[in-house]
């Protein structure tokens, strides 16, 4: 059963695609103030319960814009991480990942290139200093647009290990065609999770 944190992003992100959908409108102020109440509710009632600081340095995975299922800007996508070290997810883009009409805006292409190139390498990390895996470089090449409300799938795969240097490689494919591709550099931070309180996962 879903923890009610993940039923409380969900339901934010079924409001966030409904606002994307409705005209401008005063009727609209009365929505305003019922969000304000929700907000006033969670400042007064739920704020002490997860210091700034706890948060920021536990559960990473929950939170990220990606895959977080506490994240309401996350769909979130479920990356799953074949035998051969290939890591892949599907995910229907809707409206509030639009760039152009009806197309994926190509900054979030980047966004989920650069977390499943990410995680192929923090996936198969034989060999690599014991740092955060950290993206320094992440060049993307956009052959078509991606459209929304269609099925994609985002897929990576770790292509060398050079001591700290991780190198990922990896694309966005719609109907079996590839739209966008991506080859990127991961560098082991010389910052250890050991060296971080608290520390429960992340890059
Ligand atoms: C929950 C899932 C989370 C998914 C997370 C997705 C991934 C992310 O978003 S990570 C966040 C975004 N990235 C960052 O914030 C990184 C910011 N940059 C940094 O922290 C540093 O520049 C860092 C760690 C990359 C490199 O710094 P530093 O450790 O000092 O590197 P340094 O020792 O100088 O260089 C090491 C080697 O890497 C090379 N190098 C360093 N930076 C780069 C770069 N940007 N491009 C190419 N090569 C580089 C150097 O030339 C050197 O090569 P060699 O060993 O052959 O001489």
């Amino acid at each position: 059963m879903p923890a009610p944190l993940e039923d409380v992003a969900d339901a934010l992100r079924r409001m966030m695609d409904l606002l994307l959908r409705v005209d401008d409108d005063p009727a609209l102020g009365h929505i305003t103030s019922e969000l304000h109440a929700v907000s006033d509710l969670l400042e007064a009632e739920f704020d002490d319960e997860r210091p700034f600081d706890k948060m920021l340095h536990s559960d990473a995975p929950r939170h990220d814009p990606v895959s977080g299922v506490e994240n309401a800007i996350a769909p979130p996508i479920v990356v799953e991480v074949d035998s051969d070290g290939t890591a892949h997810a599907e995910v229907d883009f809707g409206l509030p990942y639009q760039g152009p009409k009806g197309l994926l805006h190509g900054g979030i292409s980047a966004l989920f290139l650069d977390h499943v190139l990410s995680l192929a390498n923090s996936n198969n990390r034989s060999g690599v200093d014991n740092g955060f895996l950290v993206t320094a470089q992440l060049s993307l090449r956009y052959h078509k647009p991606v459209p929304l409300f269609e099925r994609a799938t985002v897929s990576a795969r770790q292509t060398s290990i050079d001591g700290r240097k991780v190198r990922a490689a990896g694309e966005i494919s719609v109907g079996g065609e590839v739209a966008v591709s991506a080859e990127g550099l991961f560098i082991a931070t010389r910052i250890r999770p050991a060296d971080v309180p608290g520390d429960k996962g992340g890059a």
